[in-house]
C-alpha cells in the first residue's frame, strides 16, 4: 500500500504540489489523473525520494521509500521512459538492473518476452528505439524485480493502440494477484477503463478522489445510462411513463438512471433492446469542471473561474 500524506512541495513562491494525501491499496489499480502540469510527476518523484518535499510524508508498504532495502524487489518504478542510457541496449539496460537486484539472467529474457521486444529489439539501442518501445523496456525494468507495488508515470504514452490494450491487461492482471498500481495520466480515457480508483489533481491541489462509479455519480444528475432498441420511439414512450429523464444519444437515448432500472422498464413494455450500459460522460464532465481552471484550452461550456466546484475534494 502506498499513502501519501501531506505532501507539499514549492519551487520559491511557485506552489508545485499543496497537501496531497491519498492512498493506494493493494489490489487496485489507482488513477492519478490531472492536466499537464498538475503536479502529477512531483509527486511520484517526491514518493521515492528524487524530489525533496518541502513537507509531508510518503510511505509504501509502511517504509520511506530510501529505507527499503533493494527497493526494485518491492517497488516497480517507470518515471521517464527516455531516462535510460542511450548507448546501452535494451537487453543491457534490463542485465544490469537484474545484476543490481541481484536476479538471474533468464528473468531479463522473461521481461523482454512480457513486454513484446523481440530478440532483434532487446539487441539494439535505446537511442534507437522508439517511445513505445522505450515505454514497454521500461515497464520490463518496473517489473524485472517481481515488487508488489508499480508507480508508472504516464506509462501508454507513446504506446499504440494495442499496446495500450496489452498494458491494461497486464496491470489489472498484477493487481488481481494483490499488487498495488498507480498510474498517472492527463487522459480521463486511458484511465478510467483500468483504474478502480481515482485520484483528480488540479494545480498541485486534489480536487476528487474515490472509485469510478461514486466519482461519476458526483459529477451531478446521478448514474446515467446509454440505451438503445428495435424500437426507439416506443423506448421513449416507455421511459417518459416511468417518469425517467432522458435524451437523445448516438441510435438511442441517455437516461438519468442505473442500467436495472432502464432494463426493467423495457421489460415491461416488452421491448427489444440492442445496448444497454452505464454512461461514463459524467466523470468526464467531472474532470473538466474540476480541473477547468489549470486546463490551458478551456473546454466549451466550462467556466474557467478560479473558483471551480470541489465536490467530493479532499484537502
Ligand atoms: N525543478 C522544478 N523547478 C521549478 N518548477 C518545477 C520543477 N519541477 C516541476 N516544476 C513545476 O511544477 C509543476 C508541476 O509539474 P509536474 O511535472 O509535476 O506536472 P505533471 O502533472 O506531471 O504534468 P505533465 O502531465 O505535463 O507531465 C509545473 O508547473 C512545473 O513547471
Amino acid at each position: 500500500m502506498i499513502k501519501v500524506q501531506g505532501l507539499s512541495k514549492s519551487y520559491g513562491q511557485f506552489q508545485a504540489v499543496d497537501d496531497v494525501t491519498f492512498t493506494a491499496q493493494a489490489g487496485r489499480v489507482t488513477g492519478f489523473l490531472g492536466p499537464n502540469g498538475a503536479g502529477k510527476s512531483t509527486v511520484m518523484r517526491m514518493m521515492v525520494g528524487l524530489t525533496v518535499p518541502t513537507s509531508g510524508t510518503a510511505t509504501i508498504g509502511g517504509h520511506r521509500y530510501a529505507d527499503i532495502p533493494n527497493p526494485g524487489r518491492h517497488v516497480g518504478l517507470l518515471l521517464d521512459a527516455s531516462a535510460q542510457h542511450g548507448g546501452r541496449t535494451g537487453r543491457e539496460v534490463l542485465t544490469l538492473s537484474a545484476r543490481t537486484m541481484g536476479l538471474p539472467a533468464s528473468r531479463v529474457d522473461e521481461m523482454l518476452e512480457l513486454v513484446g521486444l523481440s530478440g532483434s529489439e532487446s539487441k539494439r539501442r535505446v537511442k534507437n528505439y522508439s517511445l513505445g518501445m522505450r515505454q514497454r523496456l521500461g515497464i520490463a525494468n518496473a517489473l524485472l524485480g517481481d515488487p508488489s507495488v508499480l508507480i508508472l508515470d504516464e506509462p501508454a504514452n507513446g504506446l499504440d493502440p494495442a499496446g495500450i490494450h496489452w498494458m491494461r491487461g497486464l496491470l489489472t492482471g498484477f493487481a488481481a494477484e494483490g499488487g498495488a498500481v498507480l498510474l498517472s495520466s492527463h487522459l480521463l480515457n486511458e484511465v478510467e477503463l483500468i483504474a478502480d480508483e481515482m485520484i483528480l489533481i488540479g494545480r498541485g491541489k486534489i480536487v476528487a478522489q474515490g472509485d469510478k462509479q461514486s466519482l461519476a455519480n458526483s459529477a451531478g444528475g446521478g448514474p446515467a445510462t446509454l440505451v438503445a432498441g428495435e424500437q426507439p420511439g416506443a423506448l421513449g414512450d416507455a421511459l417518459t411513463r416511468a417518469g425517467l429523464a432522458f435524451a437523445p444519444a448516438g441510435s438511442g437515448f441517455r437516461v438519468q438512471a442505473q442500467p436495472i432500472e432502464v432494463g426493467r422498464v423495457a421489460q415491461q413494455a416488452n421491448l427489444v433492446l440492442a445496448d444497454l450500459r452505464p454512461a461514463e460522460g459524467g466523470l468526464e464532465q467531472l474532470f473538466l469542471t474540476l480541473t477547468a481552471d489549470t486546463q490551458r484550452d478551456a473546454p466549451a461550456g466550462v467556466s474557467t473561474s478560479p473558483s471551480a466546484p470541489t465536490q467530493g475534494a479532499e484537502a
